[in-house]
Formats: C-alpha cells, structure tokens, sequence
C-alpha cells in the first residue's frame, strides 16, 4: 500500500487560446494519502474540475506528473471512479442494472456482479428501489445510485466532481452523511470539489482551497475533527473557526504576484 496514494507534482495544464496559451494550472504539487477525504474549494475557474479530470485521466496531461500508487496516470481506469454533477444514469435502465453496468467490463461472472451490485446498492441505502427507474428517484436518489455504481467497481480512488451541487440544502445535508457512513464502512481515498465552504469542511480531513489565475493551491488547511461527523460537530465552536478560515481563504484571497 503506498501512502501516498495520489501525487500531483508540479503539475501545469494550458489551453489554447487565440494566439496564446490559456495558463489553467500553474505547478501544483499535493499529495493525498491512502484513504484520505480531501476537499478541494476556490473560485470559479481555478481548475479544480481540470486538475481532477486529469487524475481520473480523462484530460491530457499537462506537465509535471500524477502518480496513482506510484504510478503516472495514463488514461482512465478501474483503479478509479469518477462521479459527476450531473447523475450519468441511463434512464432505461434499474438502478440494479445501473450500478451492475459499470462492472460489464471486470471479469466477474454474472452471480458475482449481482451480488457486487446488491451490496454497493445496500451501502447507499437504496435497497427498496433497487428494480426501480431513475425517472421514478428523487435527485438525492439518483446521486446514491451513481455512487452506488462507483462504489461497486471497488475503486481505491473516488473523484467526486461536485456532486451534490445539483440538490437542495437538506437532501445535500443527508447525502453528506450518507456518504461519510458509506466512506467508513469501506473506506477509499476521496477528492471531492465542491463550492460549498460547509461541505467542504464537514467532509474533509483536509481542505484544499485554490485560486485562479492561474490555477493554483493557495492554503490547505488540516480539520482536525473526529469522525463520525455529526450535527453537534457541525454547530461546534471548533468547526465554525476552521469554517472562517475556509471561507476568509476562498473569498479574500490575496492576489497573485506578478510573474518575474
Ligand atoms: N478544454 C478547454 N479549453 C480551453 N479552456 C479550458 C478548457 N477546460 C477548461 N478551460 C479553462 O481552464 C480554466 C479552469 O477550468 P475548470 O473547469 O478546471 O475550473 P473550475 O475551478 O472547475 O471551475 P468551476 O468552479 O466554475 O467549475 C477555466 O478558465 C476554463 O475556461
């Protein structure tokens, strides 16, 4: 097991743009360690989507290097789920079928793959909608399913790419702690973007907040918070002072220096 179980090293990413490159990412260096929930925070436009698009390798690589397990990411793979905003079900399909689709391409045979399916869809607490059509599931609902299916490939990695920013306040509140409950039962490495400096902290054993212009880690910040999170943890003292320091890092941000 390698502790550091995602490495980005001096990692820089441009994009074309006119006649010029568009600097996205500007050398960032971080390591998560094995197991680890890290939230990732900055304002709009920092690269936090492209920075994880390329750990799932899904975005070319820039410069620099990310190392999952040691090992320089070379396109997409089993190793890691990637779970999106947008929910990704395919709306002729059971949610059964939804989570068990993802495990077509593992050698498994078909007993196997229903029983995989059934235990990830019993982890997100989705057993009694098992046979049913996401047409017929709330947005909260669809979500479990789409973590329900990463889950199912048994991935170490899971890059979650705002995932509840599609959902109201309250159900958002629950999937944070479904996932927390689901996260401690099998536990993965986690990076998490998400815009919401509560989510952010409540998930996290780390938040990495970045800044744009370019794109680059500005703070990280430790939350030395026990888990099982709870609602007495999040109306704590303790969560409110590292949740300022969260924000103040986001929204007051001090400007870049001029390149040399
Ligand atoms: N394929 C692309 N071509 C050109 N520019 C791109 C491309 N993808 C991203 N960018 C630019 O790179 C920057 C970072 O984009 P990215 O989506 O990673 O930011 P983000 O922090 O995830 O933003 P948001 O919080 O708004 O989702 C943006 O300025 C964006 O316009």
């Amino acid at each position: 097991m390698n502790s550091k179980k995602i490495s980005f090293q001096g990692v820089s990413k441009s994009f074309p743009l006119k006649d010029t490159d568009f600097v996205a990412l500007s050398e960032v260096s971080l390591d998560i360690a094995d197991r680890e929930f890290v939230t990732v925070v900055g304002p709009s436009g920092c690269g936090k989507s492209t920075l994880m698009g390329m750990a799932a390798g899904l975005i070319d690589p820039g410069t620099g290097q990310i190392l999952i397990d040691g090992r320089p990411v070379a396109g997409p793979g089993p190793d890691r789920g990637v779970i999106f905003q947008q929910y990704a079900l395919f709306p002729w399909l059971t949610v059964r079928k939804n989570v068990e689709f993802g495990l077509k391409l593992s050698a498994i045979s078909p007993e196997e793959r229903r029983g995989r399916a059934q235990r990830a869809i019993d982890l997100v607490g989705l057993a009694d909608f098992a046979d049913a059509l996401p047409k017929t599931l709330s947005g909260g609902m669809k979500q479990r399913c789409a973590i329900a299916r990463a889950y199912a490939v048994n991935p170490e990695v899971l890059l979650m790419d705002e995932p509840f920013g599609a959902l109201d306040a309250l159900t958002r509140v629950q999937l944070q702690d479904q996932l927390l409950r689901t996260w401690s039962q099998e536990r993965r490495t986690v990076m998490f973007i998400t815009h919401d400096v509560d989510e952010a902290v409540y998930l996290a054993n780390r938040v990495v907040v970045m800044a744009a212009r370019p794109g680059r880690i500005y703070k990280v910040i430790d939350v030395d918070l026990p888990y099982p999170r709870t609602e007495e943890i999040r109306l704590s003292p303790e969560f409110g002072r590292i949740r300022n320091e969260v924000w103040h890092s986001v929204y007051h941000q001090a400007p870049a220096a001029p390149a040399a």
